[in-house]
């Protein structure tokens, strides 16, 4: 192993440090955490892997901008080279598709009343769907992910879908199998010699080489579809939508030598909005329902603020979040419990740094170890607790804490669509509990250790729910 690197697992040649144990990642990282400290190494394959597991050190890192590519990896690049897009892109191409989506997401997701009334209509016919099972058991209706999605078709291309809509279900489809597919990725990633050693056919199939093409171009093809009929019917004065936005953009610089813009581009921008902005989503919105379940006292005090602020069923927009402190309170202190995606998106050093006190060679791949962060009290009292109070001030206004509060992550790759997010979370949470109790079955409990079998995400694992109708 090199001098100077942070401690941790460093393994053999190739194969890095291989544990045998069926520990989740998350849990080995917790012990690496606290027998090396807040800055660790875990060779995994041919990948250094770097956890950083204190706020102060993420910010440090991710607030450089030679920590703040993303890793070479087909998991993130799906065989375009180099990525496009935004979540997956680095350099010139990033920045601009970057400051493009924070200027659609601020012009549309904020206060912009069209994507307020999207999200409305949308969580009203969740609501439908939850009335027509009330009083049953059951899981959360799969219109939650309809809906989601749909807001996001809304603001990137001016439609919406109907839950039984062919279209929309083999797009949700797509989706999920995508996902599946894209892991077997990591044994290139991982792994790159395999490639070498195995004849070509055989590595095509470990990593399902075919499947994954084919699925990227039926996935893909819907997003040039949709592009080609945005062209033909472009108003270049009345905008509809993100992609009239970036058509637009790309008209005004077709003679520029410099522009990063194409289709191609476009199309992996849009995907990257759907695929960051719908999964977390919906999760953390179900995370929010098993610990209003969970914990019944929150949800009397969440109702309390509702009913007074939204009396007789008037429907939230922005405008009564001011006054709704305590429903930001517990959107908040779900967001820090829940720790969604445990290890952010992870970002590679493009060159050789020093990062607490370690050597950071070019091409590590840095991780902020965001349960870490968000259970250490040097940042929370009682961190294990489920307390929306740890978010209100004496006068019992709402106070936003940065420091150890990580759901978005922080620095140059901080999510784009926070507020989006939030303007989600806000609306769902009120209009859904200004109609509905929300409980276990009758005799049972919630279960809220998380399902760590997945990197990415902290997802919640199955609970039955009862949605009863408040009077
Ligand atoms: C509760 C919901 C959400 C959570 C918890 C969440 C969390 C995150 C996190 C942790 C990152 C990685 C930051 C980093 O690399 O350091 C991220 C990036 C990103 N998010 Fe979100 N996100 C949410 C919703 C959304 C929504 C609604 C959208 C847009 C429709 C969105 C779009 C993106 C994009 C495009 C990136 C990549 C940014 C970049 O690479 O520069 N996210 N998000």
């Amino acid at each position: 192993k090199p001098s100077g690197l942070p401690p941790g697992r460093w393994g053999v040649p190739l194969l890095g440090y291989i544990p045998f144990t069926t520990k989740s990642i998350e849990e080995q990282v917790t012990e690496l955490h606290k027998k090396h400290g807040d800055i660790i190494l875990w060779r995994m394959g041919t990948q250094s892997m770097v956890f950083l597991n204190s706020y102060k050190l993420v910010r440090e890192a991710f607030s450089r901008s030679e920590i703040s590519d993303r890793p070479d990896w087909e998991t993130f690049k799906f065989f375009e080279d180099p990525a496009v897009g935004i979540g997956s892109s680095n350099g010139t191409l990033w920045h601009n598709n970057r400051r493009f989506a924070l200027r659609q997401l601020r012009d549309l997701g904020m206060g912009k009343s069209k994507l307020v009334e999207t999200v409305q209509q949308q969580t009203l016919i969740l609501r439908e769907t939850l009335a027509k099972t009330a009083g049953t058991p059951g899981e959360m209706p799969h219109q939650l992910h309809v809906s989601i999605i749909n807001i996001i078709w809304q603001m990137v291309a001016n439609r919406h879908f109907d839950a039984q809509d062919k279209r929309l279900k083999g797009f949700v489809k797509h989706m999920d199998d995508f996902v599946v597919l894209s892991n077997r990725l990591a044994f290139k990633d991982f792994m790159p010699w395999l490639q070498n050693i195995m004849p070509d056919f055989l590595f095509k199939i470990l990593i399902k080489h075919h499947d994954m093409v084919a699925m990227k171009e039926k996935f893909f093809g819907y997003f040039h579809e949709e592009i080609q009929q945005h062209r033909a019917t472009l108003d270049p004065d009345n905008p509809r939508d993100v992609i009239d936005g970036y058509l637009i953009e790309m008209e005004s610089q077709k003679d520029d030598p410099e522009s990063t813009c194409s289709d191609n581009d476009l199309a992996f921008l849009v995907f990257d909005l759907f695929f960051a902005g719908s999964e977390t989503t919906v999760n953390t919105f179900i995370w929010m329902c098993y610990y209003l379940a969970a914990h019944p006292h929150v949800q009397r005090k969440l109702h309390a603020e509702i009913d007074e602020v939204l009396p007789d069923g008037v429907l939230a927009s922005l405008a009564e979040k001011s006054r709704m402190p305590y429903t930001e309170a517990v959107a908040n202190e779900v967001l820090r419990i829940s720790t969604l995606v445990n290890f952010g998106i992870q970002h590679m050093a493009s060159a050789d740094t020093q990062l607490g006190g370690y050597s950071i060679p070019k091409g590590t791949i840095v991780s902020s170890n965001v349960y870490a962060v968000h259970e250490d009290d040097n940042n929370w009292n009682r961190p294990l607790d489920f307390l929306p109070e740890r978010w209100l001030g004496e006068d019992g206004k709402f106070t936003m804490k940065k420091e150890g509060f990580l759901p978005f992550g922080v620095g140059k790759r901080v999510c784009v669509g926070e507020s989006l997010a939030r303007m989600e979370l806000f609306i769902l949470t009120t209009v859904i509990f200004q109609s509905f109790t929300v409980a276990p079955p009758p005799g049972k409990t919630i279960n809220l250790v998380p399902d760590l079998s997945s990197f990415f995400f902290r997802k919640p694992k199955y609970n039955e729910l009862v949605f009863t109708e408040r009077k």
